[in-house]
């Protein structure tokens, strides 16, 4: 029998981001003794911090792939670069992020992946890192990966994720997102999401999801500590259409999406509960598995949207049955390279097709009244 489309693809990406995402654990546990605190968090040109954890992912993601598909044609477009870790005052910063990959590479068999005969030196380690410098682009595979995405709530002790997905020829093929503080519940875990048990059932910590398009399918699997789970249930976006009863997402922050305007637009459709102001990627996820029924976000118009920043979240959330769009209602653009090109005035995931519609319509509705 023929092997299953991009099965490889599919197996090393959601493994990956498990040994990923533990290592994200560590390095968060750590950050939270007051005394190792500085050190582990650098500041990026842009201000935002960039940490052990996200140079450790992307090493580690980086090797794994190259191993299990070969460094030669390997595309890889992700959020980190080496310059700053290159130099000679971050020797000690470089050490720290030796000691979570090699830490982290150790286990790597109890994942089913390959590990190192011995530990990566720093050498390697940079050139894991530099190797995921491609632009991407409308021809070929590329895999793109955030490795902490959310690296603000990451460093605050909340919610954060590891985005992976491979896009082909400009669309993606798969997306894996791990979500390491993610409050699963239990309920969902046996019995899949939605499963309609109305039981306020008990909740732990940490999932992985994952996508392949057109499979109809998206999976949820719980993150356990030190190893590979046995079990993954189906993810199941919110049958709810009512504005009324819908819970809507954003980013935490002010400067990454105009909470005034959503307020507005909310208020304009009748929805009532506050919103869930969550950091990452995770507001895909909660989408996904039917934990809220919308996800707006609205940067400022000189803001350009990544591709690192969606391409996981976007097939996860549709093949769980919800929609995603820009807020003229066309697909998100993944073909031209870093950047979610030509992207209209902001993202809408929705848990369905009545309240994206609505969403659209309200945005028509108030745009022309905003600042925006
Ligand atoms: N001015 C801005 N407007 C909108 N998004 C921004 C932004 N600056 C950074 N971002 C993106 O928003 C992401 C965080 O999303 P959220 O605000 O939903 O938590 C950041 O990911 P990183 O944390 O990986 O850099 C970054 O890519
Ligand atoms: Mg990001």
């Amino acid at each position: 029998m023929a092997e299953e489309f991009l099965a490889t693809e599919m197996d090393t990406a959601v493994r990956v981001v498990h040994l990923a995402s533990s290592l994200c654990v560590k390095v968060q546990d750590k950050l939270r003794l007051p005394s190792s605190t500085n050190g582990h968090v650098k500041s990026k040109d842009d201000d935002s911090p960039v940490t052990v954890a996200d140079w450790g992912v992307q090493a580690i993601v980086s090797w794994v792939l190259a191993q299990v598909f070969g460094g030669q044609n390997l595309s890889i477009v992700a959020e980190e670069d080496t310059e700053s870790l290159s130099k000679a005052e971050s020797l000690g910063l470089l050490g720290a992020v030796s000691s979570a990959v090699n830490e982290a590479l150790s286990e790597a068999s109890t994942y089913g992946l390959p590990k190192p005969d011995k530990p990566l030196g720093t050498t390697e380690i940079l050139e894991a890192i530099g190797r995921c410098s491609s632009v991407g682009g409308p021809k070929g595979r590329h895999w793109v990966l955030d490795p902490v995405d959310g690296t603000l709530g990451f460093v605050r002790g909340d919610q954060y994720a590891v985005a992976l997905a491979l896009i082909e020829n400009g669309k993606v093929l798969l997306g894996v997102l791990g979500c390491p503080n993610y409050p699963v519940k239990k309920e969902c875990l046996s019995n899949g999401c939605n499963s309609q048990s109305g039981a306020a059932g008990s909740v732990t910590k940490g999932c992985v999801m994952y996508a392949k398009r057109g499979s109809g399918q998206a999976w949820m699997q719980p993150l356990i500590p030190g190893g590979y789970p046995e079990s993954a249930t189906l993810l199941k976006v919110s049958s709810v259409d009512d504005p009324v009863l819908a819970t809507v997402c954003e980013p935490v922050e002010r400067a990454n999406s105009n909470h005034l305007f959503t307020a507005g637009l909310t208020n304009s459709m009748g929805v009532r509960k506050q919103p869930m102001r969550v950091y990452s990627m995770v507001k895909y996820a909660a989408i996904a598995c039917g934990d809220a029924e919308v996800f707006m976000k609205f940067a400022q118009s000189s803001y350009k949207e990544k591709i690192w920043d969606h391409a996981a979240g976007v097939v996860i959330v549709e093949e769980a049955g919800g929609v995603v769009t820009d807020a003229g209602g066309r697909n998100l653009d993944f073909s031209k390279g870093v950047y979610l090109e030509g992207l209209d005035r902001g993202i809408i995931a929705c848990s369905g097709q009545v309240l994206h519609e609505k969403i659209i319509g309200a945005v028509y509705a108030s745009w022309e009244s905003s600042s925006l």
